[in-house]
């Protein structure tokens, strides 16, 4: 549906996109993951036609998209400011994209109603835009883009105003949506939550560059750099010596996944890794952060400080939680231990 082939583009001496190359499915959602900066947003504008590429090339359906302007590429675009004409109506909103395209006013009326009770919003389209709470506006911007039928939808930070639950649930829906509607859709967010929760297949994005493509659970399982591992949120990583099936690190021995190369590389132990025992029993640590997340686990986040090495992150259920200060004694599980490449 989508393929994107080397595209570099340069804001004067910086270069925001260095030779990218993507491809997108039908019916498929992909998110482009990454920092503020990593160029996720100039990659967006790109494919819409609104930022001319230095090199490379957009296809659509295999053709080349060069010099064919924005609003002729059939592209639904819904950005976090959601730009909604807020004096108008929802039906005038919504119905926005089929006006430019000359559809009658009876078809638009119907298609208008069929995308309101898509979105959940039915009996809204009277109401005036400003009169919405901000996730009822929202889904009043998501009937927008979908109305023309798009080949393919584009987000950027789709929800990103909205708060934790509401976001929450919104993106369950999005889902749901887009796999009924067969919609095919590139997404950007900073959000790793937003995008493991949405994405058939994540990219991830590092200074204009594609750090890693793969399904959530292959970017999970394997980060492809210690960039992607930290961005995930991952903290423990150590250097190790690899023998055998254990490494040498300044935690103490871990165990490696079978077929590990022996020598040199960097670790990373997830925080599910990290297991409490007696403060007699195996690695020295003391609490030195204790967060309470609450949530249907009732997890709790610790933060270790070991006899020696760097700080250490782990995870238990409140009932098992240590309290501040408290020593503590922490052995390894093999199966969240993951080797980086390129240690
Ligand atoms: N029009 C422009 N002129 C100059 N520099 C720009 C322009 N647009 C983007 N940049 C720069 O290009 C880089 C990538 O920007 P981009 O907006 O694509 O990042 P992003 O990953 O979407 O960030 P964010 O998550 O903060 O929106 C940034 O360093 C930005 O300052």
């Amino acid at each position: 549906m989508l393929r994107i082939d080397g595209v570099t583009v340069r804001f004067g001496g910086h270069t925001a996109l260095d030779t990218v190359g993507l491809d997108v499915a039908d019916r498929e959602t992909v998110c482009v993951l990454g920092p503020s900066g990593s160029g996720k947003s100039t990659l967006l504008r790109v494919v819409a036609g609104l930022q001319q590429p230095d090199t490379g090339r957009v296809l659509l359906s295999g053709i080349d998209q060069n010099g064919i302007p924005a609003h002729k590429r059939q592209l639904g675009l819904m950005f976090q400011d959601h730009q909604l004409f807020p004096q108008h109506n929802v039906q005038d909103n919504v119905a926005f994209g089929l006006r430019m395209r000359r559809t009658g006013r009876r078809e638009s009326e119907r298609r208008v109603g069929e995308l309101l009770d898509l979105v959940g919003l039915p009996g809204v389209r009277n109401r005036a835009v400003s009169s919405l709470s901000g996730g009822e506006q929202q889904r009043v911007a998501l009937a927008r883009a979908l109305a023309p039928q798009p080949r393919l939808l584009m987000l950027d930070e789709p929800l990103g105003q909205l708060d934790r639950s509401l976001r929450e649930r919104l993106l369950v829906e999005l889902r749901q949506l887009f796999r009924r509607l067969g919609t095919t859709v590139l997404a950007v967010t900073h959000d790793q939550g937003e995008a493991f929760a949405l994405a058939d297949r994540l990219v991830v994005m590092r200074e204009g560059r594609v750090e890693q493509t793969g399904t959530p659970l292959e970017v999970w399982q394997h980060p492809a750099s210690e960039f992607v591992a930290r961005f995930l949120g991952f903290e423990n990583v150590v250097e190790a010596m690899v023998r055998g099936d254990k490494a040498g690190t300044s935690w103490g021995e871990i165990p490696v996944p079978a077929g590990t190369p022996e020598g040199g590389c960097r670790l990373l132990v997830r925080p599910t890794g990290v297991v409490l025992t007696g403060p007699e029993e195996g690695l020295r640590c003391t609490v030195t952060g204790r967060t309470f997340r609450g949530g249907a686990t009732s997890a709790v986040s610790l933060l270790l400080q070991p006899e020696a090495g760097p700080r250490l992150e782990a995870t238990c259920t409140l009932p098992a939680a240590p309290q501040m200060d408290e020593r503590v004694g922490v052995v390894f599980a093999g199966g969240d231990v993951v080797v980086l490449p390129g240690g």
